[in-house]
């Protein structure tokens, strides 16, 4: 058997960072941890048991939150209290919010511990609870530079704004016409602009590969994964369909 992977992902939104990741995992037979819905569900039990706009009382409720991470590619849950959250850390309302919360640099402190907690446990053969010791797939904004950059196979995912709003506005909306892409705007590039104040996700850091997805496909980007992952750890798979 071969040693555990850490593959880390970072981008901007709608970049393909949660899908391509998943994907990654599932052909590969890793973990996945979407380390966004960490900060989406953190920003729900603060929203719930805190003040949004006190740093402490937001640090507070977070040092306490009870939350579970599934980390199973094909099924990745999010668990407050035992409660599945995982449909009300994608609303509109708490998209807004999170900037917020992930600014807060306890709240930070406190999510890169329980992200490296769980990345050292998947990565160990011995302790593994859900790849049974081949690894893990960790997405986000600081994944390659803050949270893992000791990780086997790290990438930058980035797109053209253009493209990034068209998938983010067919997503939420189903069309990408100049409507929805402007009520898309927010969520995108004011978020971004937010999140690039306390984490760096525009350009690779030394050793980070870069895939500009603008031009592919969604399969086309999973393979340009796939590839870096190949070269970097001698780990192959065979192309999609
Ligand atoms: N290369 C691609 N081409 C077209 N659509 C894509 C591509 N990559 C991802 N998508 C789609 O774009 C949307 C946003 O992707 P997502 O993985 O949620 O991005 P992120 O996690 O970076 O915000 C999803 O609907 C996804 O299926
Ligand atoms: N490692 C991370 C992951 C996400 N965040 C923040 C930044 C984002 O606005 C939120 C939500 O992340 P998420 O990956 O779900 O964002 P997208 O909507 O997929 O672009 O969390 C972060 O600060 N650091």
């Amino acid at each position: 058997m071969t040693s555990p992977v850490v593959i880390a992902i970072d981008g901007p939104s709608g970049s393909g960072k949660s899908s391509v990741s998943k994907a990654v995992a599932a052909r590969l037979g890793l973990a996945y941890l979407d380390t966004g819905a960490m900060y989406r569900a953190a920003t729900v039990w603060s929203m719930e048991t805190a003040d949004l706009d006190d740093a402490v009382s937001v640090a507070t409720a977070v040092r306490a939150m009870p939350l579970v991470m599934g980390l199973d590619p094909e099924a990745p849950g999010v668990e407050l209290d035992g409660r599945d959250v995982a449909v009300t850390i994608r609303s509109t309302e708490v998209t807004t919010n999170v900037s917020k919360v992930a600014s807060n640099l306890e709240v930070r402190s406190e999510l890169k511990r329980l992200q490296r907690q769980i990345i050292d446990q998947e990565s160990s053969a011995a302790q593994a609870v859900h790849s049974g010791g081949r690894g893990i797939v960790a997405e986000g904004r600081d994944i390659t530079t803050v949270v893992a950059p000791d990780a086997d196979a790290r990438v930058l995912l980035t797109a053209s704004e253009e493209a990034r709003l068209r998938r983010r506005s067919l997503e939420v909306h189903g069309a990408a016409d100049a409507t929805a892409v402007d009520a898309t705007r927010d969520q995108v590039l004011r978020r971004d602009r937010d999140d690039a104040k306390v984490t760096q996700f525009h350009v690779a850091a030394d050793g980070v590969a870069t895939v500009d997805s603008s031009d592919l496909d969604f399969e086309q980007t999973v393979d340009a994964v796939l590839a870096v992952v190949a070269q970097v750890t001698g780990r192959e798979v065979a192309p999609s369909a």
